[in-house]
């Protein structure tokens, strides 16, 4: 019998598409040598060209997915996806804190702030911010949100590098123990620079930014694969840069798929 390998909890949403959400982090945790386990939001009728419909699962079977696979299962690390609403935040927080999930817990915690698709359709209730920067990032070890969320949780609207270090400092005052501002929307940006902060020093993540519509689960995938390297034991920045790594390939081979906008490909290393 051989050993187990470490364990990954995503806390988010489906993608019916199949492009970004639990599918996307799911492809990748199987990429990246881990177990992933689900602890499913919110169900979105989805695909390259949009979402028409959402609906969310109970808060309360939100949070017991957590207890129930964290108790038994046992977990290394764990992120968040698309949280839907305030109440979902709010049920699941004593859930993470239950089982170590956390700054104060053992299990290194990822919050990538999901605030809507790629073309702009809402996964984050306008009420549920508050519980998202009062009640998750003090508990995160990092932070990964676009420029699109960057502005909606600080105010900030980053155009350039120099606002993009105002920015880091803004969000790592809100209690996370790391940031990573990600620069795929810094669109006159030919390196699509994420910047990564922990309250004094700058750690700058450059990569070659390839001319494609088919970026869809780019975020889903950095932060799961940087969320499978912290659960095999490596640091935030090796993590970080095993992440930047791991998405540049996958969006190399991204595809197309419907009539819009095709998914990055987590499975790279794979022949097709
Ligand atoms: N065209 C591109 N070429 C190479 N890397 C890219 C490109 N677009 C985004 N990235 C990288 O992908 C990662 C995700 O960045 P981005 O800022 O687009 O996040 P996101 O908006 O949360 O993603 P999505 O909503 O599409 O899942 C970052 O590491 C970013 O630098
Ligand atoms: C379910 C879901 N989660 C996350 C994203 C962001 O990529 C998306 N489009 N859909």
């Amino acid at each position: 019998m051989t050993e187990a390998p470490p364990r990954v909890l995503t806390i988010a949403g489906s993608d019916s598409g199949g492009g970004a959400g639990i599918q996307a982090d799911l492809r990748t945790f199987f990429a990246c040598g881990v177990h992933g386990c689900v602890a499913l939001t919110a169900v979105t009728v989805q695909n390259s060209l949009g979402v028409t419909g959402v609906a969310e699962i109970p808060a309360e079977t939100v949070a017991a997915q957590i207890l129930s696979v964290a108790e038994d299962i046992g977990l290394q690390a764990a992120k968040t996806g698309m949280l839907a609403s305030a109440a979902i935040i709010e049920a699941i927080t004593p859930a993470l804190d239950r089982v170590g999930i956390g700054r104060g817990g053992r299990t290194p915690f990822v919050v990538d702030p999901v605030s809507a698709s790629m073309h702009g359709d809402q996964l984050l209730a306008d009420s549920a911010l508050d519980a998202l920067r009062g009640l998750l990032f003090p508990r995160a070890t990092l932070v990964t949100p676009n420029l699109d969320e960057v502005r909606l949780i600080t105010g900030i609207a980053v155009e350039d590098r120099a606002d993009q270090r105002v920015a880091a400092k803004a969000l790592h005052a809100l209690g996370p123990e790391w940031v990573l501002v990600k620069g795929g929307h810094m669109w006159d940006d030919p390196e699509c620079l994420d910047l990564l902060y922990d309250g004094s020093e700058f750690i700058e993540l450059p990569g070659p930014r390839y001319d494609t519509r088919h970026t869809h689960g780019s975020g889903d995938t950095l932060a799961s694969s940087i969320s499978s390297a912290l659960a095999k034991g490596a640091t935030v920045p090796e993590a970080v840069r095993f992440g930047k790594d791991f998405i540049v390939r996958s969006v190399a081979a991204a595809y197309p798929l419907g009539a819009g906008d095709g998914p990055v490909s987590p499975l790279w290393r794979l022949d097709r």
